[in-house]
């Protein structure tokens, strides 16, 4: 389903790369963590498989699509397929929690009727039934992600990609939110989490991906995860090294030309790109 093949991403102006020939083979229906210490890579890989980067050297497919190959005008489609959970939540705040869920299916050209018979049944989903006319600033933090992750899955994608989704939660919402996703993940969707949180890690036993460094260290079956206590000296170097670059200005040159496009391009024959009927890879 999410295949990374020898996967390098070097950033511009960065001594070392933020994944280094990764390779990792994801099959329909599994659940992931990507475990590591903050700057080992994980939400690269995340942005990766959503193509807001594009890899230096390797490839990856998603759904037998090859991401460095796929025309601009296909990537709202790719991102159609792959529902997206933050840990900031990235809300709307002038929506109320309907609307917030109700906007992922109007970019999409879904009809009225389609949402007005989705949104409540995925905010059913979420545990969040009675809220739906309330705004974000009225819900608490572990509300807001049942909102987020409500959006991200209300059009029903096979992957979903959580990038520290509990990021901001304290540990008792975290487990409701892992939780959450672990039953969506039972209704057969492909799930990948990045997460340094190892009690949820612990608690779900499902396959886990260490990083360390850019570089996979550990590919495990039902795996748990034990935090490296990292050295300081190291940790401060590297915060030093990304302080640097995030000050200096992108050469334009450096910039990724596949920028993101507008959801609203996306055009209903788009559909069709997903399941290509020609291309062997793409049922994996
Ligand atoms: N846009 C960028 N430009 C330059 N370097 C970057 C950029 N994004 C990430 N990096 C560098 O790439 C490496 C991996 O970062 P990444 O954000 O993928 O790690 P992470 O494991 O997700 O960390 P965290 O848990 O703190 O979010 C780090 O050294 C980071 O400084």
């Amino acid at each position: 389903m999410i295949r990374f093949e020898n996967v390098t991403k070097r950033y511009p102006r960065q001594k070392h790369p933020a994944l280094d020939d990764v390779d990792i083979n994801i099959d329909r229906g599994e659940f992931v963590f990507v475990v590591g210490a903050s700057g080992s890579g994980k939400s690269t890989l995340m942005r990766l498989a959503i193509r807001e980067e594009q890899v230096s050297s390797g490839r990856i497919l998603v759904g037998g699509h090859d991401l460095r190959r796929m025309p601009h005008r296909k990537v709202p489609q790719l991102r159609r397929q792959v529902g997206t959970v933050f840990q900031d939540f990235r809300l709307l705040p002038n929506k109320t929690v309907s609307q917030n869920v109700a906007f992922a299916l109007q970019v999409i050209g879904r009809p009225r009727r389609a949402i007005r018979a989705l949104v409540p049944e995925t905010l059913e989903l979420v545990g969040l039934a009675d809220m739906g006319k309330r705004f974000p600033h009225e819900l608490s933090g572990g509300e807001q992600q049942r909102v987020a992750i409500a959006r991200a899955v209300v059009n029903n994608p096979p992957v979903l990609l959580a990038d520290e989704p509990t990021g901001n939660l304290d540990p008792a919402t975290s487990l409701e939110i892992v939780r959450l996703i672990g039953r969506i993940h039972a209704s057969g969707t492909t799930v990948v989490m990045a997460t340094h949180d190892n009690s949820i890690v612990d608690e779900m036993r499902q396959r886990v991906v260490e990083l360390e460094d850019g570089v996979v260290v550990r590919d495990e079956e039902a795996g748990s995860y034990v935090p490296k206590v990292v050295d300081s000296r190291d940790r401060d170097e590297r915060e030093t090294e990304r302080a640097e670059t995030d000050d200096e200005q992108v050469d334009p040159e450096d910039r990724d030309p596949m920028e993101e496009a507008p959801l609203g391009e996306v055009t209903a024959d788009d559909w069709d790109m997903w399941d290509d009927p020609d291309d062997p890879e793409a049922h994996r």
